[in-house]
């Protein structure tokens, strides 16, 4: 029997952060990994960390904001050669006041739903978007 190799899995939540009908979406720097596509502000989720410990962590680092973390959506899997890339969308606000500054992105954006295909996402997002937009249509 040929032996199979677990592919590791990476959890990575992200937060769809929604103010007056629109939701922020983030433009990677040109230097890491997927350069330049958008993406839902979040990362990679730390030992010991809960989902929700590791994302407040991320948008904290990225953005500079505490966000205020909602619902759970399903999570989305990305297969990346050699690990899986699993997505674990979040529906979240931030306080009012909060003020945002980027640390890491290179823009960001408020998209209203219309919009929301008219960016490049990384790829696995547009799944994440279908799953939120079937939150939104209250099919869960
Ligand atoms: N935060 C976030 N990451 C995403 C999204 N879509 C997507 O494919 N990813 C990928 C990009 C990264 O490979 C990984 C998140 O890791 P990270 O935010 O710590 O980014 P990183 O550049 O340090 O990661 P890496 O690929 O260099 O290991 O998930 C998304 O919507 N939000």
């Amino acid at each position: 029997m040929p032996e199979v190799e677990e592919k590791v899995s990476v959890p990575v939540p992200c937060a769809i952060i929604e103010k007056d009908g629109r939701i922020l979406v983030a433009q990677r720097n040109a230097l890491g990994s997927l350069p330049l596509k958008w993406e839902f502000p979040g990362g990679k989720q730390e030992k010991g960390e809960t989902e929700e410990e590791g994302l407040a962590r991320e948008i904290m680092e990225e953005l500079s904001v505490q966000v205020e973390i909602g619902k759970r959506l399903p999570a989305t899997s990305r297969d990346d050669g050699w690990r899986e890339i699993v997505l674990i969308p979040f529906v979240c606000t931030l306080p009012v006041g909060q003020q945002i500054f980027l640390t890491e992105h290179e823009q960001m954006r408020w998209l209203s739903r219309t919009e929301f295909y008219t960016v490049d996402w990384a790829e696995a997002d547009r799944n994440v978007l279908k799953t939120y937009e079937a939150y939104l249509d209250r099919s869960f």
